[in-house]
């Protein structure tokens, strides 16, 4: 063998023991676009198609040691050459056996000696061509054969289902994930039907036929459909939740057309959204719907009510004396309390109902498709007897009732907002006319609503720069002699378009929105401002009290305490000249911290009045408990006495329960003489009311401090 290879063209083999011959093959190939290879016998031959694969073989037949034939044989038996075709060269024509036996031991074509140059070409380029197809099919076969392999095993690692289904819906192939997400072998669902396992919604009676589905309008329309969330359903006909997504595919030289369907069982990610979602919707100590979604509820309801032209109520509930289960059992007993109230609710209401915790002890019922407004009665009623049936709390049986207000959809409104706020204001009610009742929302209380609503609105705007506000002074007089003792400050609002408003309307409002704290460290500041310069300019005595209301949301603000020290430091102002008044429900509504922060107080050297006495819980306990100077009593039973009615009794009552406890007493809302009588003979320590002087502007206060004897030369029937 000669020459060096080069292995981008075909090789051709000639073996002949004439190197003559060898050499004329040589000359006639010799501008072709193939390497010829020679070798001298076939042993040799045999040694090379080991090592190289040729195009071709020209071989001729009478050689010394092996011939032709036996070359030929060993080389088919090869399989680096079993199929390459091979040329016997010879000299002459010989027998038809001879001729047969070549074809036998693998020959394709015959030469004959002397080789005629233009045959030799014209068969060698044939062959040459013949194998430089098979090559290029070989390459193909073989690329499409990694290709093949590579599909495969993406098909089979791949996490998600695929199956491939032609446009009558059946099923061509599936993956094994496919078949695992469904339920069976994947191999066996070829053949089978999607609809099989697209479940009622693509298969039910409505549907029913495959080519209305959107999946084979996908597949027909050469377009896509996706889901983000649908059900499949398994084997053994359960359904789980999954995302998909069809292509149209076709593959036109296999002659198929149809789609691919790539799915995932979502079941992990809708339990996590079930779950996220129940956080973002419910409440979470009494599961019942939260605010948020009451208020989409409430919506929704509007909607259709509003589209179908029907009725609905909405029960606004909140809980009498919780405040007192919370302070005296403990939060964990109020937390029982408000499952059970919420397992309550839920028993009451129908499916299409919504039962729902506002927050805190308040709750809001819909009852959804009222055939009349009459049933609003029914269901109170119903309610009314389920709320109130004791409660076991703590192992005891407690008896908790509940002021509830109710609006109904549409006579009384047709808005979400308005709707709560008439359901919330006939709740107020409720609770303002003696708790424990139900009321139903009137157009009167609308009034009321808006005028809220309004003052809310405006007491935002003027908190802001308080220029319309102004501290008034009631005095205060001692039981014998009626001397001025002290003042109370009561603060006015003068609105410039709706004229005085009174504080018995606003203050109200400025606690629930927190706008007090303002409010009420400017009446503080100003008070003791106006007083010490009443003070300074010898109007008062140095043992004068100033008396300020104090509400517990201020309390509650966690700077009080520092700014009672700024005033008193800034404006000179002496802690013993001051006196906080405040109502009883504070201390029920947070014991531990009244406690406390009124120690707190008491300890700089300020004195406690409890304002409004016996209208509250009038609960002995806390006299003891807090560090109490003062009883007022309210005005209510001042203004009876004399009346043969059973306050006079209450007064006596308090006066000498004060006096026990070392309390000084005050009476409210003097206005009579008869009242003085009383209160004097049963040793009332002080009073305040219109018979001496209504509350007071600087100005007036001013005049009437000049007078020498204001109030002592008044006469008072002996005793
Ligand atoms: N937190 C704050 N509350 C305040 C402040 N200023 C007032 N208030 C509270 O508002 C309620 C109504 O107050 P007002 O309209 O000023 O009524 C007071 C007196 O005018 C009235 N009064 C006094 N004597 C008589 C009387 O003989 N007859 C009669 N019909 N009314 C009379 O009583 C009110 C004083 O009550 P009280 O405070 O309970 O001593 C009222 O609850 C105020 O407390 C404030 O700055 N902060």
């Amino acid at each position: 063998m000669e020459g060096h290879r080069n292995y981008d063209r075909p090789m051709i083999l000639a073996v002949d023991d004439c190197q003559s011959t060898l050499l004329v093959i040589e000359k006639i190939l010799e501008d072709m676009d193939a390497q010829l290879v020679k070798a001298h016998s076939g042993r040799e031959a045999l040694s090379l198609v080991l090592r190289h694969s040729f195009a071709l073989i020209l071989l001729d037949i009478q050689m010394p040691e092996i011939d032709g034939f036996e070359t030929a044989t060993l080389m088919r038996s090869y399989l680096g050459s079993k199929d390459t075709p091979i040329i016997f060269v010879t000299a002459e024509m010989k027998s038809e056996a001879h001729i047969k036996r070549g074809y036998e031991v693998g020959g394709v074509d015959y030469l004959f000696k002397p080789l005629d140059v233009k045959i030799l070409r014209s068969k060698v380029h044939v062959f040459l061509e013949m194998d430089a197809k098979a090559k290029k099919l070989k390459e193909t076969m073989m690329s499409l054969h990694v290709a093949g392999q590579r599909n495969r095993m993406l098909l089979d690692c791949a996490g998600e289902g695929i199956i491939g289904y032609d446009l009558n819906g059946k099923i061509i192939f599936a993956n094994p994930m496919a078949g695992s997400l469904l339920g069976c072998n994947h191999e066996q669902l070829s053949g089978r039907h999607l609809l099989e396992f697209l479940g009622p919604k693509y298969d039910g009676s409505r549907v029913g036929e495959w080519e209305l589905t959107p999946i084979y309008a996908a597949c027909f329309t050469g377009s896509s459909y996706k889901r983000e969330s649908d059900t499949l359903y398994r084997s053994n006909g359960l359904g789980f939740p999954v995302a998909f997504t069809v292509n149209a595919a076709t593959l036109e030289d296999m002659g198929y057309a149809g789609g691919v369907m790539v799915f995932r069982d979502i079941t992990e990610r809708k339990e996590v959204e079930a779950r996220l979602l129940r956080l973002a919707r419910y409440d979470q100590l009494t599961e019942l719907a939260n605010r948020t979604f009451f208020r989409e509820f409430l919506e929704a309801t509007i909607a259709r009510a509003k589209r179908r032209a029907k009725l609905f109520a909405l029960f606004f509930i909140d809980l009498d004396g919780f405040k007192e289960v919370n302070d005296q059992l403990g939060h964990q007993a109020g937390d029982q309390l408000l499952k059970e109230v919420a397992k309550r609710l839920k028993e009451c209401i129908r499916i299409g109902d919504l039962a729902a915790r506002l927050g805190g002890d308040e709750f809001c019922l819909v009852f959804d498709d009222l055939s009349k407004l009459d049933d609003c009665y029914q269901l109170s009623e119903k309610l009314w007897k389920a709320l109130s049936q004791p409660y076991l709390i703590d192992g005891r049986e407690t008896v908790i009732s509940s002021s509830i207000g109710v609006a109904t959809f549409p006579d009384m409104s047709t808005e979400a907002e308005e709707l709560i706020q008439s359901a919330d204001m006939a709740m107020y009610h409720a609770k303002k006319s003696g708790k424990n009742k139900i009321q139903f929302f009137e157009p009167r209380l609308h009034e009321q609503v808006m005028e809220r609503n309004l003052l809310t609105l405006e007491l935002r705007r003027a908190s802001a720069r308080l220029n319309e506000f102004q501290v008034y002074f009631q005095p205060k007089v001692d039981g014998n002699e009626f001397k001025i003792i002290g003042v109370e400050a009561l603060v006015r609002w003068f609105h410039p378009e709706l004229g005085m408003i009174s504080p018995g309307k606003f203050v109200p409002i400025a606690e629930s929105t927190g706008v007090i704290t303002t409010i009420g460290d400017w009446v503080f500041e100003e008070s003791c401002r106006i007083t010490r310069n009443l003070q300074r300019q010898g109007l008062i005595s140095e043992d004068w009290k100033l008396a300020v209301n104090v509400s517990l949301r201020q309390l509650k603000e966690g700077h009080f305490i520092r700014n009672l020290s700024r005033v008193l430091k800034e404006t000179g102002f002496k802690p013993e000249n001051l006196e906080i008044e405040i109502t009883e429900s504070m201390f029920m509504e947070d014991t531990k911290y009244a406690v406390h922060i009124l120690q707190e107080i008491h300890n700089l050297g300020v004195t406690i009045a409890v304002d409004d006495f016996g209208t509250g819980y009038s609960s002995l306990n806390y006299l003891s408990r807090l560090p109490i100077d003062v009883l007022k009593i309210d005005r209510s039973f001042v203004m009876d006495i004399g009346k043969d009615s059973c306050e006079d009794t209450i007064v006596r009552a308090i006066i000498s329960l004060a006096h026990s406890l070392d309390l000084k007493v005050v009476a409210e809302g003097v206005e009579k003489k008869e009242h003085i009588e009383f209160l004097k003979r049963n040793q009332c320590d002080a009073f305040q009311g219109y018979y001496f002087s209504k509350p007071l502007n600087l100005v007036d206060l001013t005049e009437l401090l000049t007078l020498k004897y204001p109030f002592e030369k008044r006469g008072v029937p002996a005793l």
